[in-house]
């Protein structure tokens, strides 16, 4: 028999970067007091994720002064400012206790002239001042520099723009699917291609919307191709509809490596995160959401639930107590079948025959016909059947 199973990769090195108070403060309904922001950064924190990133201090006293409180509460996650490469937003962020700077700068030609209006040759040029600034003050800072919409910019300006930033002594730079249009190969060559022009400590980032549904798989090709951080919001929340969730981009990264990701993070709070976020956007988690949502874990058709009585892991590729969720199994439905009936009679101390046994069956399908039964009216129906 042939399997057809991938062999697994090695274990790579990563880091998270959770954006959940940054890009999810772009969010339709992001919008974070100061409690909130307190409490994420510390559910964050006790997760296990590696880096908070948070927003610029330029957009106001009160972010500021929030970013402040978050790099006072002695985190064990750095907490890292996302600012425009412009001396203004450097200067003003320098001294706010964080530990490093995400430097951007657009150059796709779209940003070039409808945002900043700057040409490549300029961006490295702003790029050289403001990097030596921030390396002669604050020798400190972790620094990365990104290239903000780099899915649709030119590759001979990329290689341009991230070899001088990366001789100016940068710890990491950024790739970023800023419009989701990237596909999982050209996330892949583009980071093999940009590890080309970096020096060799040089850290890779990747930050992926999910406008085609693809900022799980571009993080994972991210990663296949050398990258060393990837950047996640909690539930994916961000401008528009999303980037990489954090749950969706663990359930990927678990099934080749869980003791891995099991040594690093404390994945059972993940439900709690996943719940926090929920709450505090005044949605609720989706039905179908990674891992945590209501129906993650529902087995319902009959051949699956007579395989997953024997062992969940014929039809469940992660096991959900670890990331603290439970599964729910649906027994009483028209697609149900004899073995999912007859265990949850046993479940009840009842035992039919064969042929009984068949016939209940049918008799439950027949009514679930109608709508699936919940368990109460499963339990009566087994029990009257019993009795008849
Ligand atoms: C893809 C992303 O998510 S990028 C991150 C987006 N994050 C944010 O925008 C953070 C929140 N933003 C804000 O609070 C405000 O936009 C501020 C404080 C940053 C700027 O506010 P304003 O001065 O009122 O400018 P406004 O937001 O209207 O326009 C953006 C400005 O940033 C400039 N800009 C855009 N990108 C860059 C860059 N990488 N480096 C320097 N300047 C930039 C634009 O040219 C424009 O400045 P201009 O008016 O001098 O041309
Ligand atoms: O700074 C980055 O790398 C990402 C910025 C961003 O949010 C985006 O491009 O979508
Ligand atoms: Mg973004």
């Amino acid at each position: 028999m042939t399997d057809l199973a991938e062999p697994p990769i090695p274990a790579r090195s990563w880091a998270i970067i959770d954006s959940t108070l940054r890009e999810g403060e772009q969010f339709a309904r992001g919008n974070f007091k100061t409690d909130d922001k307190i409490e994420i950064a510390r559910a964050l924190d006790a997760f296990g994720v590696e880096f908070i990133e948070v927003t610029t201090p330029m957009v106001s006293d009160q972010t500021r002064a929030d970013i402040a409180r978050l790099t006072g509460l002695g985190l064990r996650a750095k907490i890292l400012t996302h600012v425009r490469c412009h001396m203004d937003d450097v200067q003003r962020a320098a001294d706010t206790g964080v530990d490093g700077l995400d430097l951007l700068f657009g150059t796709s030609s779209f940003l070039r002239e409808f945002s900043h209006g700057k040409s490549i040759g300029q961006i490295i040029d702003t790029a050289s001042e403001v990097i030596g600034w921030v390396r002669a003050n604050h020798p400190h800072l972790e620094l990365r520099f990104s290239a903000e919409d780099t899915f649709r910019s030119e590759e001979a300006d990329l290689m341009a723009v991230y070899g001088a930033v990366s001789a100016l002594g940068v710890h990491r730079v950024g790739l970023a699917d800023t419009v989701g249009v990237a596909t999982p190969r050209q996330v892949y060559t583009l980071v093999r291609e940009v590890r080309k022009v970096i020096h060799a400590e040089c850290g890779i980032e990747f930050h992926g919307h999910n406008d085609t549904g693809c900022a799980v798989s571009n993080a994972y090709e991210a990663i296949e191709a050398g990258a060393t951080h990837i950047d996640t919001t909690i539930l994916g929340i961000g401008e528009r509809n999303g980037i990489t969730p954090l749950g969706g981009f663990l359930a990927r990264m678990f099934t080749f490596d869980p003791q891995g990701l099991i040594d690093k993070y404390s994945l059972e709070l993940l439900p709690e995160l996943d719940r926090m976020i929920a709450r505090m956007v005044d949605l609720p988690v989706p039905w179908n959401n990674y891992l945590t949502g209501e129906f993650a874990y529902n087995h319902k058709a009959g051949m699956h639930l007579k395989a997953i009585y024997l062992n969940p892991g014929a039809y469940e590729a992660i096991p959900p107590g670890v990331f603290g969720v439970g599964r729910r199994i649906q027994a009483a439905s028209k697609v149900t079948g004899k073995h999912a009936i007859a265990y949850r009679a046993r479940e009840l101390g009842l035992h039919y025959g064969e042929d009984a046994l068949r016939q209940v069956t049918d008799h439950i399908k027949a009514l679930a016909e109608q709508g699936d039964l919940d368990d109460e009216h499963l339990e009566q129906v087994l029990r009257e059947w019993v009795r008849a």
